[in-house]
């Protein structure tokens, strides 16, 4: 299951993450994954633009109630900033099971792209997301960001024009089954929306549901 996120970075974000990214520099990408034969973009690398950008993405991520319910996150990888000049994609590829943060490794349940440009600003460059009964593609809202499982096959198609500037991270969640994670999430919303209709007894039933669930999958 996918979820896009809407204004998730605000203006202020927005504002600091722009003005770090044109004086910040960037190096080929695949110094994060040298044996890539399909990666051709550029990553920011940057010490001091590196923690102030991922501070800003990870604050957002953490204040959003929509990211919570959707992801339960456990860890979250520091977002980095990519950039794609015209020409530029990264092929179809799975994402790595682990990433190595400096807090020590991340499994990838989820994965994150922050849209940090205007999609008027560049063609091509949409995030495709491959599976068994379909495809999607994604070119969100500057200051919108996608949450996939990253067990799925992916790519960043060539930009044809323009620049495409995006965040990208990874999260361990504290539901590492996908499927169970999307039960959880419907059951939780449901109760959430409906909750205020029903007796007080029924919904401390779906709470002790909710709970139960929770604990028989979750992790801490
Ligand atoms: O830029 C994106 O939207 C996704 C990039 C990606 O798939 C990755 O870094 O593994
Ligand atoms: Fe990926």
């Amino acid at each position: 299951m996918f979820k896009m996120i809407y204004g998730l970075l605000n203006g202020q974000d927005i504002k600091e993450l722009r003005e770090i990214i044109e004086t910040a520099t960037f190096v080929d990408g695949k110094i994060s994954n040298p044996h890539s034969l399909v990666k051709d973009n550029l990553h920011l690398n940057d010490e001091e633009a590196y923690e102030r950008s991922s501070t800003i993405m990870t604050n957002a991520l953490l204040r959003s109630e929509e990211f919570r319910a959707f992801a339960f996150p456990r860890k979250i990888a520091p977002p980095l900033v990519t950039r794609y000049n015209k020409g530029m994609r990264y092929g179809l590829h799975p994402d790595m099971a682990f990433m190595q943060s400096v807090d020590g490794p991340v499994r990838s349940d989820i994965s994150c792209t922050f849209f940090l440009q205007d999609p008027s600003k560049y063609e091509g460059g949409a995030l495709h997301i491959k599976q068994a009964d379909g495809h999607m593609r994604f070119k969100g809202e500057l200051g919108s960001a996608i949450v996939y499982p990253s067990t799925t096959l992916h790519e960043v198609e060539e930009v044809t024009k323009g620049e495409r500037i995006v965040g990208i991270t990874f999260i361990e969640s504290q539901v590492a089954d996908p499927a169970k994670r999307e039960l959880l999430y419907e059951l939780n919303e449901v109760a959430a929306l409906e909750g205020a209709n029903m007796s007080a007894e029924n919904f401390t039933r779906i709470q002790t549901v909710q709970q139960n669930l929770f604990r028989r999958w979750g992790e801490c």
